[in-house]
């Protein structure tokens, strides 16, 4: 039942004023007296005919079992208990991994119910409090008694409450004002929704309780849904390392809240099942499918479990299960850092085969592309990139802005069996907001006002056959995100005010510098387009850590060199160099060397060619101190960052609005952000 519902199935009791009319018209006010919370609890229990019809089986039980087990006393005026700060750190580290995840969970949560006087709660399976999030309005309040951590909210100590009752129905529960079996907390309102670990054990709780008298709409629903975003990621982080299916019988529901997550092992064994699974597949509980081969519950072989594997999360594909042949999709997550890394075309191979084969540190790959100068991450990255080139297994690049995303993007291509085909690349931060739907898909003649009348092939379409590089996808507006996923999957674009889809064959490569995870954690990011996206990931090392900088230093010059006689850089300046954090990177790096080619005195490069805002740096910088955040450097530095900061501030932090008023491309506008440390107020 709906908590808002709820609020009036039982009064609370009290005195409660009435009017009686005197037989010849005139009135008397008389005080009824109404049974005390304690009086009305007891009878409850103990005179079954007594009971108000509105009382919840599991509220009954509750107080049954905090009268007659638990012997307490429902006007006890006994304090909170709280656990002493090394016990409760000692439980908090314990749960470390499920407290980290839990915390960008219920942001989220909080985000949705602020102010309205809530407070988001975390308890471990003893009821005890390891986490809190609420308003500052609540904390004036003296409902927020007892709502932090350390407090221990088990039936034991504060009788029928949210997370003590929910811990022993194990289901979600709403416990509203006087359900609640102590007087002391029957202004509160909980729901509280139970979390299992990957063995169906309870291993948590997540509440939202308030004094308001208003029930929260949705609150129920919301701690749910927030419950079982927790679960399924605890699950996924401990199983990481292997093979997951995540299922669902209709495929735009996997990678979402109810999916089914099946793990197994490098023998086809299932090692765990979340709820969803075990449910949907018809298994009365987790345990009948632990243990057993992947060919007993689908009609899927442990070679093809492979196989799904290294064609990444591109797709999601149809599969059978075994007791009743019903449908479903499913896409198969590779271990992290392994099979992804594979490729060699051969279905057949084991994990462990795959495994071996690429853990070694360094590989040669890079040869020929002029990308890698003996960097041991960059040689990984261009071999594991030459291994898929032909597998058409979606590429994230990340790595901070100048680092070669774009230019390893290229690489990428020419390597593949597409290097004929167009490349075409999409920045999505430079593109305006409104403008990246028609420049993505294209659209009919007549489709919008304003439209060309010849109307536009799009990007995607431009791209066929060959490769797509979406630059800056971090910034893809979240409702493109949805189309994108659709093109992705369905392989299929339908062009704005067009009908009939257009059936497209591309390989995409994306690129960020932005931490996409987090965006995901935070709402501005589509998970399942994230995993669709990410088949192989490849990190883009930063200069500063570059293994080959003497080398990649001396090809810059080379490069940028405009005359026959060859440049050389002097030791001295190439240490200063080398401990230059280069915040801009490569990008960087290449335009200071433009700048000292044109102002050099000899054909020797000195540390006296360096531009003067390097010679003015603090030596300690400059001889490889620890490096400072990027940050601004002179006069004219320092005010930009502060108009930037300024006009960001001024337009609350809306980047499109800014970028456009300071007539930058909102590309421009995130590079300046980043290299002088411009981060959004929390
Ligand atoms: N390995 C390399 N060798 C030579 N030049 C390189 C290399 N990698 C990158 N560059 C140069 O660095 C500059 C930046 O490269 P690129 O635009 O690919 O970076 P990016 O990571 O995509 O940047 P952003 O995120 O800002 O778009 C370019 O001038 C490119 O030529």
């Amino acid at each position: 039942m709906h908590a808002d519902t709820r609020h009036e199935r039982v009064t609370v009791p009290g005195n409660r004023r009435v009017q009686i009319n005197h037989s010849r018209g005139s009135a008397i006010t008389a005080e009824v007296q109404e049974p005390s919370h304690n009086e009305w609890v007891w009878t409850a229990v103990h005179q079954p005919w007594s009971r108000p019809p509105s009382l919840t089986k599991e509220v009954l039980r509750s107080w049954t079992r905090c009268l007659d087990e638990l012997g307490l006393d429902p006007g006890s005026r006994h304090e909170t208990v709280y656990l002493a700060d090394p016990e409760l750190r000692a439980r908090q580290e314990r749960l470390q991994t499920l407290l980290e995840i839990s915390k960008v969970e219920m942001n989220n949560l909080y985000q949705q119910v602020a102010a309205s006087g809530y407070a988001i709660i975390l308890s471990d399976a003893e009821g005890v409090v390891l986490h809190q999030v609420s308003d500052p309005e609540l904390s004036r309040t003296v409902c927020s008694r007892g709502l932090r951590p350390g407090a221990v909210w088990s039936e034991r100590f504060e009788g029928t409450n949210g997370i003590g009752t929910c811990l022993f129905e194990q289901k979600p529960i709403v416990i509203h004002r006087s359900e609640h079996f102590l007087t002391r907390n029957i202004e509160l309102t909980c729901s509280a929704a139970p979390i299992f670990d990957s063995q169906g054990q309870l291993m948590a709780v997540l509440d939202i309780s308030g004094c308001s008298t208003m029930a929260q709409q949705h609150s129920q629903v919301l701690v749910h849904m927030a419950s079982q975003m927790i679960e399924n990621r605890v699950f996924l982080n401990s199983f990481r390392d292997h093979y997951l299916i995540r299922f669902h019988s209709r495929p735009e529901f996997v990678s979402t809240l109810g999916e089914g997550i099946l793990t197994f092992d490098e023998d086809g064994k299932c090692l765990a099942v979340n709820g969803s699974a075990h449910f949907q597949l018809g298994y009365e509980s987790r345990a009948d499918l632990v243990g057993r081969n992947i060919e007993e519950v689908l009609h899927l072989s442990s070679e093809e479990l492979v196989d799904r594997a290294l064609q990444g999360m591109l797709r999601t594909q149809p599969v059978h299960e075994r007791q009743h042949g019903k449908r479903f999709f499913a896409v198969v997550q590779p271990p992290e850092g392994s099979v992804r890394i594979g490729g060699g075309g051969d279905p057949g191979r084991r994990p462990r085969d795959i495994q071996s084969k690429d853990s070694g540190p360094s590989e040669p790959g890079g040869e020929g592309t002029g990308l890698d100068f003996g960097d041991t991450r960059m040689a990984r990255n261009l071999a594991l990139l030459r291994k898929v080139a032909d597998r058409d297994i979606p590429v994230l690049l990340n790595g901070e802005t100048g680092t070669g995303k774009g230019v390893l993007a290229e690489t990428f291509h020419k390597l593949s069996h597409r290097a004929e085909e167009p490349f075409v690349a999409v920045s999505c931060a430079a593109i305006p907001e409104e403008l990246i739907e028609s420049e993505l898909f294209g659209y009919k003649p007549g489709a919008f006002t304003g439209a060309s009348r010849h109307g536009q092939q799009g990007r995607i379409l431009q791209a066929n056959g060959g490769t797509l590089f979406l630059d800056e996808i971090g910034d893809m507006p979240l409702n493109l995100q949805v189309r994108l996923l659709r093109v992705l999957e369905e392989r299929e674009v339908v062009p704005l005010g067009g009908d009939s889809p257009v059936t497209v064959d591309i390989q995409i490569v994306s690129a960020t510098h932005q931490d996409l995870e987090e965006l995901v954690a935070q709402g501005g990011f589509r998970e399942d387009l994230y995993y669709r996206l990410k088949g192989v990931q490849v990190l883009v090392p930063p200069l500063r850590e570059r293994e080959d900088k003497d080398a990649l230093f001396q090809h810059l010059v080379e490069e940028e060199n405009t005359e026959d006689v060859p440049v050389t850089l002097d030791a001295e300046l190439l240490e200063v160099l080398k401990n230059e954090p280069w915040p801009g990177n490569i990008r960087q790096a290449r335009n200071t060397f433009r700048t000292m080619l044109a102002l050099r005195e000899s054909d020797r490069l000195t540390t006296a060619d360096l531009p003067p805002e390097m010679l003015s740096r603090p030596k300690a910088v400059q001889q490889g101190a620890e490096v400072p955040d990027a940050g601004p450097r002179g006069a004219l530095e320092m005010a930009e960052r502060e108009t930037l900061q300024r006009m960001l501030d001024e337009n609350h932090w809306n980047v499109s609005a800014t970028a456009e008023q300071l007539n930058l491309s909102r590309n421009t506008l995130y590079r300046k952000m980043k290299q002088y440390g411009i981060k959004r107020p929390k």
